[in-house]
């Protein structure tokens, strides 16, 4: 079953563009922000909304993002209060979302409970960091009954013969780690993530997406070389913290010219 993801990645392919997500944490500094951010974000030029489910111990995260889970979490944020979020922005969008969370606050849940519950208030996958392919089959199982994408992880080190075995069932898209870090705006060769997007290809037709460091249009043009859509986080989250409200919005807007410049025919 095709779900807004697939509809909306398909018709970017169609006309030839490169997709953008934008990684907001939920209630980073607060809820009204996060919801604003979804609406003029879109509005902006972001096809899909990767809202993070903040932790306290978010293992693959840089300080940008660490700062704004702390700040989401002593501002009270649940995952009740995210389910809201969620009910709240499908009031006024219908841009896909994939969650991003840690394990353990999914499986503190209930993971089948938590997919029915998040599909049922709008959201349309979930990226799960810190659970390897390995360890994953339960969840994928849940998921694809569910029809809710569970997105596979592929980095400059994963060998071809792990590509093959993640990539050939996945769904939705796979996240391609632009290096072996954690989150955070800095420099990055994209051409190492960018032949191992291209090896990926031949397993798989399904979206790649490019994240981690990403931080101005030029970076988004270079990480976007072989792959469908770049991820872009910390440099968003890092303006929203700071109240920089247009300027985290400025960045999209130039991220998505710099992108349709860069490849879009017409
Ligand atoms: O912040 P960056 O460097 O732009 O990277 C994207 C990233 O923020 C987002 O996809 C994300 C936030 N937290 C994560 C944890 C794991 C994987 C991905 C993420």
């Amino acid at each position: 079953m095709q779900t807004r993801f697939d509809k909306k990645m398909a018709a970017r392919k169609a006309a030839g563009r490169k997709g953008i997500f934008i990684y907001i944490t939920a209630g980073a500094p607060d809820i009204q922000t996060t919801l604003r951010a979804v609406k003029e974000a879109e509005k902006a030029g972001a096809d899909v909304i990767e809202l993070g489910l903040p932790f306290s111990d978010p293992m693959a995260d840089g300080p940008v993002i660490q700062d704004a889970s702390v700040c989401a979490l002593r501002g009270g944020m649940t995952t009740q209060k995210e389910l809201e979020i969620v009910r709240q922005i499908r009031t006024f969008s219908d841009i896909p979302l994939i969650g991003m969370g840690y394990a353990n606050t999914m499986l503190h849940y209930g993971f089948e409970r938590f997919v029915k519950d998040f599909k049922a208030a709008g959201m349309d996958g979930i990226i799960v960091p810190d659970v390897p392919h390995e360890e994953s089959g339960e969840m994928r199982r849940i998921c694809a009954e569910q029809s809710f994408h569970l997105a596979e992880f592929i980095t400059p080190g994963t060998t071809p013969a792990r590509m093959k075995e993640t990539c050939v069932g996945a769904t939705g898209f796979i996240y391609c780690v632009s290096n072996n870090g954690v989150t955070g705006v800095k420099k990055i060769d994209y051409s190492t993530i960018g032949k191992v997007c291209a090896q990926a290809r031949s397993f798989t037709d399904t979206p790649l997406a490019v994240g981690f460091g990403i931080g101005s249009p030029e970076a988004a043009v270079d990480a976007a070389v072989h792959a469908d859509a770049v991820i872009v986080g910390s440099a968003v989250v890092g303006r929203l913290m700071k109240g920089q409200f247009d300027d985290a919005m400025a960045l999209i807007r130039a991220m998505r010219e710099a992108l349709d410049a860069a490849y879009c025919a017409n």
